[in-house]
């Protein structure tokens, strides 16, 4: 809920992955969706907006400080991407997660009809499973983790590991996007608690693992997300959307390459790094600043939360120093954005360039290397993808790189940027063929398939 011009309360989507995902499972399941407005000390009941049934848990400010900025984004986030940045452990965060955690499990247990099945989304949530079942044993539940699960001795720092664990094995089944994160989470039932478990490596949606907990039996398994591909298959084919990809290109100066960036400013997702590429290769003459544009849409994220801060200075000093250097008077070499645009004119974006680059040094799944895929309906373009993000164990024909190796980041991008139109058509035939039979129906249609067994099976 944002505050429009008038000051009255509007209703705006949320940025970010998770809910680019469920928004069309919701819509096809008819379900209902507990959450947070979006707004601190927002008092809303429960409504219905464009065909979804919605169901409110008011945040106050402190909730916001200590729940959302603090322990899910300053604890959590960093620990569960390979300490990108310093995890900050403080108990009054983890009070206030525990507090906030119980009124999701209370709303819920309200909200949902007897049998119910209830799908707990993500890292802010992890101990809403356990919580929920202590209140409603009649409910099916599953946990599903958005980002990466991290190796036992990263997520063994947490003072509160014990009970975050349990939290989740409250569910009947906790859906991981890779199996790593799903063989790491086994590793640490057994190590942690001395549970047992079924042995041998989980693989994606097909093989799953077993945890017995307190006389159940939890399934764990990989379920890699994706997105809604025809739909932004069909967005990208539309008249509106080519003729504002051409427009992009002739307002941008009709360059040879268009190198693309599309991130919420968080620094797991290596626009830094990058940016010092681009530079690098600009100042080597390897990439031909007369010829060469890149436009960066750094949506707005968690700008409270100081390593945020940081990291948008930092993005923003070195936009300034590579325009000072590069750019002439009628041509910049950077176009930068901070902030949102809509899902159209970011369709045509994915449309006009040539070069997308996804360069993350941890990723969940990231949505955006499906989406520019899904919208290269001319099978034009190259994705130079980070190794490190989700999508990278499906997508094999994209310029895989290693983020931490600045040399194979530039001469992935030079060799995208240089790519044979039959190669480069052979790579994106094979990228769109995996995204088109993989879409975020499926995801949804094989973790509830799983999960509906579940609930029927015999403890092992
Ligand atoms: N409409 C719109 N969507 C955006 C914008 N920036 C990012 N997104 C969407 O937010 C999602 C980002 O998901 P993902 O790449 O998985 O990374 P996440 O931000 O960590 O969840 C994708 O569906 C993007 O298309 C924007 O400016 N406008
Ligand atoms: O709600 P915000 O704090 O603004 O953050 C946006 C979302 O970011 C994260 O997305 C993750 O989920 C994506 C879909 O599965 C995945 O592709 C991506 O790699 C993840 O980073 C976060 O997990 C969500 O909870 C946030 O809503």
């Amino acid at each position: 809920m944002v505050t429009g011009a008038d000051g009255a309360p509007e209703w705006r989507r949320s940025p970010g992955g998770l809910v680019s995902a469920l928004e069309p499972v919701l819509r096809n399941n008819s379900g209902g969706w507990v959450g947070w407005p979006g707004q601190a000390d927002a008092d809303v009941a429960p409504f219905v907006e464009d065909g979804l049934e919605l169901h409110p848990v008011r945040l106050d400010s402190l909730d916001y400080e200590r729940y959302y900025e603090g322990f899910s984004n300053g604890t959590l986030w960093p620990l569960y991407h390979d300490l990108a940045v310093k995890p900050m452990y403080h108990r009054e965060w983890w009070d206030s997660y525990v507090d906030v955690n119980r009124r999701f499990a209370e709303a819920t247990a309200k909200t949902a009809a007897p049998g119910a099945t209830v799908w707990v989304q993500d890292y802010q949530l992890q101990l809403v499973p356990r919580m929920l079942r202590e209140l409603r044993p009649d409910l099916t539940i599953g946990f599903f983790l958005h980002i990466p699960f991290p190796p036992v001795e990263l997520f063994m720092q947490l003072p509160w590991r014990r009970e975050v664990v349990e939290g989740m094995l409250g569910a009947d089944l906790i859906g991981f996007q890779l199996p790593g994160g799903a063989d790491n989470f086994m590793i640490l039932a057994r190590k942690l608690l001395g549970l047992p478990t079924s042995r041998g490596y989980i693989r994606p949606l097909a093989r799953h693992g077993s945890i017995t907990h307190e006389g159940r039996t939890v399934r764990v398994g990989a379920f890699p997300i994706s997105i809604d591909s025809t739909r932004i298959d069909r967005l990208a084919r539309s008249r509106t959307v080519r003729d504002r990809a051409a427009e992009i290109r002739r307002q941008l100066g009709n360059p040879g390459v268009i190198m693309l960036g599309v991130d919420r400013l968080d620094y797991t997702k290596g626009i830094d790094m990058r940016l010092r590429a681009i530079g690098e290769l600009l100042q080597e003459g390897r990439l031909d600043p007369s010829d060469t544009v890149m436009v960066q849409l750094a949506t707005p994220s968690r700008e409270r939360v100081e390593q945020y801060a940081i990291m948008r200075r930092s993005i923003e000093e070195q936009v300034g120093r590579i325009n000072g250097e590069y750019g002439e008077v009628g041509s910049t070499m950077v176009h930068y954005m901070h902030r949102p645009v809509g899902r159209e004119e970011l369709t045509a974006f994915f449309v006009a360039a040539d070069v997308m680059l996804v360069t993350p040094l941890r990723d969940g799944m990231n949505l955006v290397a499906k989406e520019y895929v899904a919208s290269k309906v001319r099978l034009d373009g190259a994705l130079v993808l980070s190794e490190f993000a989700g999508a990278a164990s499906e997508f094999k024909q994209a310029y895989l790189v290693n983020p931490h190796d600045i040399e194979g980041v530039k001469n992935a991008m030079a060799a995208a940027v240089s790519q044979d139109r039959e190669s480069g058509r052979r790579r994106m035939r094979a990228l769109r063929r995996q995204v088109l039979a993989h879409d975020v129906d499926r995801w949804a249609r094989m973790f509830l398939e799983v999960l509906r067994s579940t609930s029927t099976q015999e403890p092992q």
